[in-house]
């Protein structure tokens, strides 16, 4: 591991060396895929035993649906948060690395149940393989959301340290796939199309990108501005594109003109943990960034259950995914729904199983017989 981590560093050190411009672009673009190889190298190093298991995370079931995870530098009052959120026990202290493991803990919201994972501190240099780093932000890749908590008196650089550490690991937070296209072929050799005049890429950085990656024949083609780093992530493919919010934690060691200055941070929630200041607003935002819809299942001649209903991803939602959520072999006997609600023409609507349902949907499923 040292000699990768030694590499890794020889390499950032070239680059923070080497002069913007557009002589050096392919020399840059080559390095950067270097690093991307070298990253990828310590989340799953050839296995020989004994190491721990690189790039595993912690060995916590999945619960719920959905799993949110805590991420940050230690003390910033993670494990408050989740004792607050939650009411499960992790302990607090005012010394680091006082959480040593994952502790789960379980929010209903809204008839949802979420899995909040309470996570040990992070230190810089996580991703290269410092300290526990790699298994809380391999944990931190199966989660549908992370909060990056942090604590308002210390600098706002924080941030951008936790985000590359996260991003070192192929978490793109916030952020959507690049919108380009990559495709293998046997011959042809390497070639670039663009529908927008690139800025940052040019034939030869593409050729040095892909011949890091021993790749001499493929189509690739832009459809907006892409850099060197977009080209890399769809090449390695493994990257994990998830909605992330800034927690502001310990607001109340701050002053109101401090806070106004925070509140122009994109995706920021600010919070008291401890006093248990804004923990409202925090789940709304949860709730929001999760992107979830509650569908109501409604028996035949019976009313609907408003207790539990059914969540599904508002990126999924058909009448299909309410199916395949309720009964695995729910499919083989659908006939066709009756849903009631905002996506329903009428009340109710009959329909097959592509239709979309809306949030608060009531949905009937009718058998075949
Ligand atoms: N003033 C203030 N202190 C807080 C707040 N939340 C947590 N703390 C304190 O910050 C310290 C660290 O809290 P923890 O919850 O242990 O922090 P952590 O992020 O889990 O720490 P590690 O597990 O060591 O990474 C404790 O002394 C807490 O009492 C808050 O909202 N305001
Ligand atoms: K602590
Ligand atoms: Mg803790």
């Amino acid at each position: 591991m040292a000699t990768i981590m030694q590499k890794i560093k020889d390499i950032e050190d070239e680059m923070a060396r080497t002069q913007k411009n557009k002589a050096t672009a392919h020399h840059l673009g080559l390095l950067k895929a270097k690093l991307a190889k070298l990253r990828r190298e310590i989340l799953a190093p050839p296995s020989k035993g004994g190491g721990g298991g690189a790039g595993e995370g912690f060995d916590v079931t999945k619960s719920g649906d959905s799993r949110v995870g805590l991420v940050g530098f230690p003390s910033v009052g993670k494990s408050t948060l989740l004792n607050k959120l939650t009411g499960t026990f992790s302990e607090v202290a005012s010394y680091e690395f006082t959480t040593l493991t994952c502790i789960p803990g379980v929010i209903n919201y809204r008839g949802a149940k979420l899995q909040l994972l309470d996570l040990p501190g992070i230190i810089e240099g996580a991703k290269d393989g410092k300290g526990r780093g790699r298994q809380v932000i391999s944990t931190a890749r199966t989660c549908n959301c992370i909060l990056i908590v942090l604590d308002a008196i210390k600098p706002i650089t924080h941030k951008r340290l936790i985000e590359k550490e996260l991003e070192g690991f192929g978490i793109r937070l916030n952020a959507v796939p690049p919108n380009l296209t990559f495709r293998r072929k046997d011959k042809g050799g390497i070639n670039f199309s663009h529908t927008v005049t690139p800025t940052h890429l040019d034939l030869d950085t593409v050729k040095a990108i892909c011949g890091e990656y021993r790749i001499h024949n493929a189509d690739i083609s832009l459809r907006y501005d892409a850099t060197a780093d977009d080209l890399i992530d769809v090449i390695e493919g493994n990257r994990i594109y998830m909605p992330g919010i800034y927690v502001v934690n310990k607001i109340d060691q701050i002053t109101l003109e401090e806070l106004e200055v925070l509140d122009k941070l994109p995706h920021y929630c600010p919070v008291s943990a401890h006093l248990e200041w804004n923990l409202d607003g925090l789940l709304e935002k949860v709730w929001e960034y999760l992107d979830l819809v509650r569908i109501y299942t409604k028996p035949k001649g019976m009313s609907p259950d408003y207790e539990d209903p059914v969540i599904l991803s508002a990126k999924k939602r058909t009448v299909e995914d309410f199916c395949t959520r309720i009964h695995k072999d729910m499919l083989k006997q659908f006939k066709y729904a009756l849903v009631w609600g905002s996506s329903a023409k009428h009340k109710p609507q009959r329909v097959g199983k592509e239709h979309e349902l809306d949030d608060e949907d009531v949905v009937q499923i009718i058998k075949k017989v």
